[in-house]
């Protein structure tokens, strides 16, 4: 793609070197670069419409940058058809989102064993393990819920457990706690990390706020596109 790019950082799981991405006129990305490694948790900071969001889909294969690298595990994004895309982001990354984005129609337990129950797990057998990742994140009473049932807090640490269900290598967190109150939030935080960290699984975490980018080993901070790793001591 771009002659200029660089090897990736020794021992990186998931690296982007000058990603260039444009919505018409708006340059979302500008050059931006990343790299995360294995039980890393990265914190993406910077304000509003610079390109966080961007990033994070770039990175996670769900937009095509313009030109730049995206490497995962020293293959190029770039050179995967859809079809492999797709099932890398099955099998290899979990989502969560602002919010949770759970199917209304299903029980919480349904909800946590859907990535399974997608790749082919038998719903015995998806349901068990979801349960053990709801017990994980305290949800495990919420099991016959219905998502419209729980509270936001609650429904969020849903979330997260059907994002850990098929242990993921990476997993991509846009705003997780911007829905929550500052209680909530920090509990979904340290659920979550702790959950990452026990897995070895990288968290890719975007949020405009210190106190959720506190949980992470690094911050990078995207300023119109460009990134910029701060180096903060652990
Ligand atoms: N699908 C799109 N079509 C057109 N412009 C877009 C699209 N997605 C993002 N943009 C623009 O690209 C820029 C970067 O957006 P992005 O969502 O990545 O920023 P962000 O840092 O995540 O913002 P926020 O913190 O507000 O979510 C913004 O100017 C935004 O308006």
């Amino acid at each position: 793609m771009n002659s200029t790019t660089r090897t990736p950082p020794a021992g990186s799981l998931l690296a982007a070197d000058g990603l260039h991405k444009a919505y018409g006129p708006t340059k979302a990305l500008d050059g931006a670069e990343f790299s995360i490694h294995p039980g890393e948790v990265v914190a993406v900071m910077g304000p509003s419409g610079s390109g966080k969001s961007t990033l994070l889909h770039c990175l996670a294969g769900i937009i095509t940058p313009d030109s730049g690298t995206i490497t995962y595990g020293g293959r190029e994004l770039s050179a995967m058809g859809d079809a492999e895309r797709s099932a890398l982001r099955r099998s290899e990354f979990g989502f969560v989102f602002q919010f949770g984005r759970l199917v209304p129609e299903l029980t919480c337990v349904e909800n946590v064993a859907l990535p399974l129950r997608l790749n082919g797990t038998r719903r015995k057998d998806a349901e068990r393990t979801a349960l053990e990742w709801m017990r994980r994140l305290e949800v495990d009473e919420l099991a016959a819920k219905r998502p419209g049932e729980v509270s936001g807090g609650q429904g969020q640490r849903v979330a997260v457990a059907r994002s850990l269900v098929t242990g993921p290598r990476v997993l991509f967190a846009d705003e997780p706690t911007g829905a929550l109150d500052s209680f909530n939030g920090e509990r979904v935080m340290q659920l979550l990390t702790e959950a990452a960290r026990s897995t070895n699984a990288a968290v890719v975490l975007v949020t405009h706020e210190a106190r959720v980018a506190a949980y992470s080993d690094r911050e990078i901070v995207v300023r119109d596109g460009k990134s910029r790793d701060m180096e903060r001591a652990l």
